[in-house]
């Protein structure tokens, strides 16, 4: 469904994702993970037409959308959540999803009628009048997944969307992922809550130092010493397989 293919990005001297392929298969939850600075959300913004990268290609099934604008990609079915959540703070939870509903309903009746479907799909049907600013960051989260999920997606990019919440509330959103899969909506998520890319991904991409080091099953990622590597140092795989025969 999606492929990325050769794709780089430099800022000056550094070049912050080195030659990086990748796909994303419809009807997959696919996982982006690596550590701290390792380019994630650079690609995750080449991807989703917020930047356009210094080489390389973006095809959305089939078609070359590299530097595509945003707006124009949400209209093909290409949403994303941000890793800062920033709610319309004056407006309602029912107005701030409709926000994302009125890229495909020009009526207000019609982007509240989705909204209001939407908001049942992410658990805040009891939020729906209270002012975004009133919710707590789980809250605001899901408000984040509603917007980006009331535009109609077929493909939803989710950034971080489980950082800073707390195990149960980590607990309590991954059915809510894996409903917006089962609905027919395929999602690639950069995530570092380890717990939930075991529980939700098909497939994972490691990126480290801007290059893809490994990918396959959540499983075969973790048990791979490049990965460990990757996190914890040089090394690491070594001595922690030491310890373990130990
Ligand atoms: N606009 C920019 N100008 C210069 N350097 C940038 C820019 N954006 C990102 N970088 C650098 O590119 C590298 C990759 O950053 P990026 O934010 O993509 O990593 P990340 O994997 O998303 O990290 P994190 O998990 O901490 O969010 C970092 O060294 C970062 O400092």
């Amino acid at each position: 469904m999606l492929q990325v293919q050769g794709v780089s990005m430099r800022f000056g001297g550094l070049l912050a994702v080195a030659d990086a392929s990748f796909e994303v298969a419809e009807g997959s939850i696919t996982g982006l993970i690596g550590p701290n600075g390792a380019g994630k959300t650079t690609l995750f913004a080449i991807v989703s037409g917020f930047q356009k990268p210094s080489s390389g290609q973006v095809l959305w099934r089939g078609e070359d959308i590299t530097g595509r604008k945003p707006h124009l990609l949400a209209r093909q079915g290409l949403s994303r959540t941000f890793q800062i959540v920033q709610p319309f703070a004056g407006l309602s939870v029912r107005e701030n999803i409709a926000v994302g509903a009125f890229l495909r309903h020009k009526r207000r009746a019609e982007a509240i009628a989705v909204a209001e479907r939407v908001a049942e799909q992410v658990g805040l049907t009891a939020e729906l009048d209270k002012p975004a600013a009133a919710l707590t960051v789980s809250g605001r989260k899901r408000v984040e997944l509603g917007k980006a999920l009331a535009t109609g997606p077929r493909l939803l990019l989710l950034d971080e969307v489980l950082a800073g919440l707390n195990p149960s509330e980590v607990r309590d959103i991954v059915p809510v992922v894996r409903g917006i899969r089962d609905s027919g909506v395929t999602v690639l998520m950069i995530e570092h809550v380890m717990q939930a890319v075991m529980n939700l991904c098909d497939r994972v991409h490691v990126l480290a130092q801007g290059r893809i080091i490994a990918n396959g099953t959540p499983a075969q990622v973790v048990a791979n010493p490049a990965v460990v590597e990757a996190y914890l140092g040089h090394g690491a795989a070594t001595r922690l397989a030491g310890r373990a025969d130990a």
